[in-house]
Order: C-alpha cells, then sequence, then structure tokens
C-alpha cells in the first residue's frame, strides 16, 4: 500500500466516520493535534477497506476490531506562529463539534477540548473567540509521561535504538519499563524521571533545545523552513567551524584523558581563528556543526541526569528529532560515549505527539463515549493509523518509509 492509497482511504473512510475527541498539544514551536475517527457500522466499503488495509499490514481478519470500536487516530502539527491556519484546519473539519455532528450540537460555550502545552493558556482566548471552545487544560509534563507510557506499551516496535546508522526495535517488556528517562526535545528540553503510570519527576531542562537550533540556524543560514535547515545539515562538514582536539593538538590526540584528535574540543571554535566573515562559511557546515552542537549537549546532559538517579534506559522524543539519522546518531555517541556503554539511548517513532496523546488519553479518564483507545489498539495496532490531510503515515512498522512516521502526518507545512 503506497502513501496515496492510503490518503485516499483516509478521505473515503473520513466520509463515512464520525471524528471526535480532538486534543492539543500547543508547545513554543509547534502546534500537534491527536483526533480520532470512528467508522460508521452500517458502510460495507469501510469495512472492506479496513480488511483490505488490514491485509496490507498483515493483521489478520480475527485481529480486526469489532466495528463499533473500529476507528482511527489522526495527528497533524502546525508551527505556533501560523496558528491560524491550526484554526482554519479545526474549523473546516468540524473537528471541534466532534462526536456532535449527528447529534443535537450542543451549545458551542459547553464545548471543551482537551488541551496541553503553553498554549493552552497562551491561546485560550483566541479558541474561544474564533471557534467559541473553551479549553480544559491538562499539565504539559503529565501529557508527556502519559503519551510515552501510551506508546511503549501499546504500539508495537514503537522503541528503537539508533547507532551506526543501524535502527533496532527494542521490545520492552511491560513489567521492566521503568524507571526511565524521558527527554523530551521541543523548544526546550524537559528531563522527567519517570517511574509509573502518573509517577513522575521533572528532574532538569535545558534552554538549549530545538528552538535554539531552528533560531540560530534561521539567523545564521537565512533557511526559509526547518526541514530546509536540516536537508542542508545532511551535506554538510562540521569539521570546518568545529574546533577539534587535534586542531588544538597538532593533529594528534590527546590520549591521557581518552580525547581523540577528532573529538570535537570546541563547537563553532574555529570561527575564531579564521579570518573569515559569516558569508565565508556554507550554510551546510553551519547547519551541521548547530545540529552536532545541540544534539551533544543534550545527549550529555540526559546522560548526567541518567547518572544522577541510575538510570539505564533514556528515551528521546520532541519533533527537534524529526527521526534525522545524523541526530540521533550524535545523542547516541553522546550516551554510549560518557556511560561507557551502560546508558542507552532510545528514539520513538511518534517522537512529536506524546503531550498531544498524553491529553487524549485523558478523555479516556474521563471515560467520555467509552472511547476505549486503549483496547482498540491493543486489538488492531492498524486501527490506529494516524493520517494527517496531506499525507498519512501507520502505527504499524509496516510502512515502506520509515522515516514518514517518525515525521508523521503533516498538514499545512
Ligand atoms: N516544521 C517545523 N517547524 C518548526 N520547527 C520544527 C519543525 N519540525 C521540527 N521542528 C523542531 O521541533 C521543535 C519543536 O518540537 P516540539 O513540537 O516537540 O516542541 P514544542 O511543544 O513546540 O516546544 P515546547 O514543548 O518547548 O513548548 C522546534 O523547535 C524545531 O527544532
Ligand atoms: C518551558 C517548557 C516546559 C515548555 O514546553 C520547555 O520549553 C522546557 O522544558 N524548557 C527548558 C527550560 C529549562 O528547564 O531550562
Amino acid at each position: 500500500m503506497d502513501l496515496q492509497d492510503d490518503v485516499s482511504n483516509q478521505q473515503n473512510s473520513e466520509r463515512g466516520s464520525q471524528i471526535s475527541h480532538l486534543a492539543l498539544d500547543i508547545g513554543g514551536s509547534l502546534v500537534k493535534l491527536v483526533y480520532f475517527s470512528r467508522n460508521n457500522d452500517s458502510r460495507r466499503d469501510d469495512d472492506n477497506e479496513q480488511r483490505s488495509r488490514n491485509e496490507c499490514l498483515g493483521v489478520s481478519d480475527s485481529d480486526t476490531c469489532q466495528p463499533f470500536l473500529d476507528g482511527r487516530l489522526h495527528f497533524a502539527k502546525f508551527e505556533t506562529s501560523k496558528i491560524n491556519d491550526c484554526l482554519e484546519f479545526i474549523c473546516s473539519k468540524k473537528l471541534h463539534l466532534g462526536g456532535f455532528q449527528d447529534c443535537t450540537a450542543p451549545s458551542s460555550e459547553n464545548i471543551c477540548v482537551k488541551a496541553t502545552g503553553g498554549g493552552a493558556y497562551k491561546f485560550a482566548d483566541l479558541f474561544k473567540e474564533k471557534l467559541g471552545i473553551c479549553f480544559d487544560k491538562e499539565d504539559e509534563m503529565d501529557c508527556l509521561v502519559t503519551g510515552a507510557n501510551f506508546l511503549l506499551k501499546t504500539v508495537h516496535q514503537e522503541a528503537f535504538t539508533y547507532l551506526d546508522g543501524q535502527k533496532e526495535f527494542v521490545q520492552i517488556d511491560h513489567n521492566d519499563l521503568y524507571p526511565y528517562l524521558l527527554v523530551n526535545i521541543g523548544s526546550g528540553v524537559s528531563m522527567i524521571k519517570v517511574d509509573g503510570d502518573g509517577k513522575f519527576e521533572r528532574v532538569s531542562g535545558t534552554n538549549l533545545g530545538g528552538g535554539t537550533f531552528w533560531g540560530l540556524g534561521r539567523l545564521l543560514t537565512k533557511c526559509k523552513n526547518f526541514d530546509e535547515l536540516l536537508e542542508l545539515s545532511h551535506q554538510g562538514n562540521n569539521r570546518v567551524i568545529d574546533m577539534l582536539v587535534g586542531d588544538i593538538y597538532g593533529g594528534t590526540e590527546y590520549a591521557k584523558i581518552g580525547l581523540s584528535a577528532t573529538t570535537i574540543a570546541s563547537s563553532f571554535g574555529k570561527a575564531i581563528s579564521d579570518n573569515k566573515e559569516l558569508e565565508d562559511y556554507k550554510a551546510e557546515d553551519i547547519s551541521r556543526s548547530l545540529l552536532r552542537m545541540i544534539s551533544n549537549n543534550i545527549g550529555q546532559i540526559s546522560y548526567l541526569n541518567a547518572l544522577r538517579f541510575g538510570l539505564k534506559r533514556i528515551i528521546f522524543a520532541g519533533f527537534f528529532i524529526r527521526g534525522q539519522a545524523y541526530t540521533m546518531d550524535t545523542i547516541s555517541v553522546a550516551v554510549h560515549y560518557w556511560s561507557n556503554g551502560e546508558a542507552k539511548a532510545m528514539f520513538l517513532r511518534h517522537e512529536g505527539f506524546l503531550g498531544a496523546l498524553g491529553a487524549f488519553r485523558s478523555y479516556e479518564k474521563q471515560s467520555l463515549d467509552g472511547l476505549m483507545v486503549h483496547k482498540i489498539v491493543q486489538k488492531n495496532p492498524s486501527s490506529i493509523s494516524s493520517a494527517g490531510d496531506k499525507s498519512c503515515c501507520s502505527l504499524n512498522s509496516d510502512s515502506k518509509n520509515e522515516n514518514e512516521n517518525s515525521g508523521c502526518s503533516v498538514y499545512g507545512m
């Protein structure tokens, strides 16, 4: 099944589906949306589509949900600076009226939507004014942890390690999941020690995060969007700008303290001695150095916090990662290097949607509409295939392009 097929399946299935339970995570850089669509019981076409989708994904009919449990989770994201695009999207799909479309719609002042992240506070008035909805605010850290635990416990092949270009899925024993360190790399970075469902402590954070990479990168390279900056980093060479141990030690290592000649001694350090201006550096090299600097730093601080609490497992999430090989490799190497191989860096395929999923799950806590997402996922992973409007991905691992899963569905960007 190619992506396009799934998009049209998606559009067909949305026509015959009931959208409900919109949840939002409004961060400093991005707004993330999760909503659920339940397929109409009466639509045999949809049943057939679901069946053929399951066949494509290797899910047997016996695993298929009962029609009343049948549905999908949809994911979308927008830049927070373009919040109006997000409002338009919600409005065009009537997501805020979801679940009530076929019934008598309640008066709009009664409509509450689960929302988390700083924007749940910042944009509350805007959403009220433009869409007539109010936010039922959920704590951001709580949502991140709920989202992470949900993915780790219920989605097959969600967590993986990435080292030397090798991606390896990790099957985590549910009884051996805790404790772990969750490192969410958004605009800024939060480090959370997770000891169980709802049992956690934010133990650290750093202001050098995804916003720093994108902000500095934009200023230094004049890139117009984040993906362009990432793309540039692929072709770059950080050694042009970074000062290596070898640059200081005349080409040799500093073996006594275990530093190889190629270890970065000082990120961007070469720029102080080169008689060069910004224009003399290639945007590719700047982007590469910047990505390496931020990823390395986060990897190191994460390791130190893991060490502080004796944690062996560090799970990295947040949209900064974007399934980027170089980012994940740098973080993994930093963790491996500093911990002498004792601690392990892991990544999540739905890295950027933890908060939104956590907010979404909080509907279930209130047992609204008997949603039972947990059961749906366990019975049939394909039924929470995720889709946005323009592209679509699956929570299963059978997708042709795994990076599309990591980036997940994108609308309006
Ligand atoms: N299309 C994009 N536009 C802007 N930033 C992007 C994009 N894709 C990935 N990013 C990166 O992801 C980061 C945002 O990640 P995420 O959405 O997890 O955090 P956030 O919720 O916005 O931030 P915070 O939690 O700190 O408020 C950005 O700072 C940037 O580094
Ligand atoms: C402020 C939040 C929690 C907003 O998501 C995040 O951007 C963050 O964790 N920043 C790092 C703040 C600090 O601990 O230095």
